[in-house]
């Protein structure tokens, strides 16, 4: 709200773009803008950033006859570089937006109901010790939900040794116990080589499917299936997009599948605009801009699971 000329106040909407740190601290320290924070201001950063700015460059992208590929985007174009998005953001000049994104992560858990990682997989029934394996953990803030709810279960979190060293920092300042008793182990694996975890209770991926193209998903995959073991579970926590006309159910066939009721007409079975966010993801974050990955629409979460 402009509340006298060119003095600006929030109101209740736009206060969730503050970080609730006072400016004093941010200037201070500006690269930490978004460590200890709900991570919402870090999303909203994160989604008008690079992906706006690249986006003028899809049509090219689009139209090059080169194959498209998580090295061929409308980010590399637009920067020059022929980096994959996530090797990028770990150049020590990138740090800013490094960090951003690992707080942004968990600005979406902030954006999704509270119950839905807690309730959505039964993970009382796992026996005690069990170990729950994330791989692309990130900082590691849903294994932090999960380790605070579930104090019987393990947890080793993956991702590349820049990212742990923020999920360190986080861990520390979160649930430094979990990190001192070895009951939290951060480990550095790329997620496309042979796992080093044998036969875990669950291997657990959040948001990291959607991120890489079918080839690179069943690569990643087939290294979870090489390590599992008769017990272990997979467990993928993923938007899945619907499509906007009817169809026949693709999960019909798979055990335990729930069939999502419509939505009545005249709404879209995807729910029209009121589920425009995930689409917009798809087309910014995931798909087209940063990293020509594929948000998992039903049909080929079938196809990969198959393959
Ligand atoms: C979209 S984030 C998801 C993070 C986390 N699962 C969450 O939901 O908060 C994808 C993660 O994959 C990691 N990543 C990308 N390439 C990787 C690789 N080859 N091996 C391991 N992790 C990788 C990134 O560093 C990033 O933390």
């Amino acid at each position: 709200m402009e509340i006298s000329p060119d003095v600006f106040i929030h109101n209740k909407l736009s206060s969730i773009l503050d970080t609730g740190k006072p400016l004093a601290t941010i200037l201070s320290n500006p690269v930490a803008k978004h460590d200890d924070t709900l991570g919402t201001v870090a999303l909203f950063e994160q989604l008008i950033d690079l992906p706006m700015k690249a986006s003028s460059y899809l049509p090219e992208t689009l139209h090059d006859p080169k194959p498209k590929g998580a090295d061929n985007t409308a980010f590399n174009r637009a920067l020059n570089t022929n980096m994959v998005y996530f090797s990028w953001l770990e150049l020590p000049e990138n740090t800013y937006r490094h960090n951003r994104f690992g707080a942004s992560m968990k600005g979406v858990q902030n954006t999704t109901p509270p119950d839905s990682l807690l309730k959505g997989f039964n993970w009382e029934i796992l026996p005690p010790q069990s170990t729950v394996v994330d791989v692309g953990a990130g900082i590691g803030s849903m294994s932090l939900e999960l380790a605070r709810a579930f104090p019987h279960l393990n947890f080793v979190l993956q991702d590349t040794p820049v990212t742990l060293a923020n999920a360190m920092n986080f861990w520390n300042t979160k649930l430094p116990e979990a990190i001192n008793t070895g009951r939290v182990k951060l480990q550095a694996h790329d997620f496309f080589e042979t796992q080093p975890v044998k036969h875990p209770s669950v291997f657990l991926m959040r948001m990291v499917l959607h991120d890489w193209s079918d080839d690179n998903a069943v690569n990643i995959l087939r290294h979870l299936c090489a390590a599992a073991g008769p017990e272990t579970q997979l467990v993928v926590i993923d938007n899945i997009l619907s499509y906007a006309c009817t169809e026949d159910s693709f999960v019909g066939d798979i055990p335990g599948a729930v069939v999502e009721r419509l939505p009545p007409s005249p709404l879209l079975p995807n729910l029209g605009y009121a589920a425009v966010s995930s689409y917009l993801a798809d087309l910014s974050v995931c798909f087209l801009v940063l990293i020509m990955g594929d948000w998992l629409i039903q049909s080929r979460l079938i196809d990969v699971e198959l393959s």
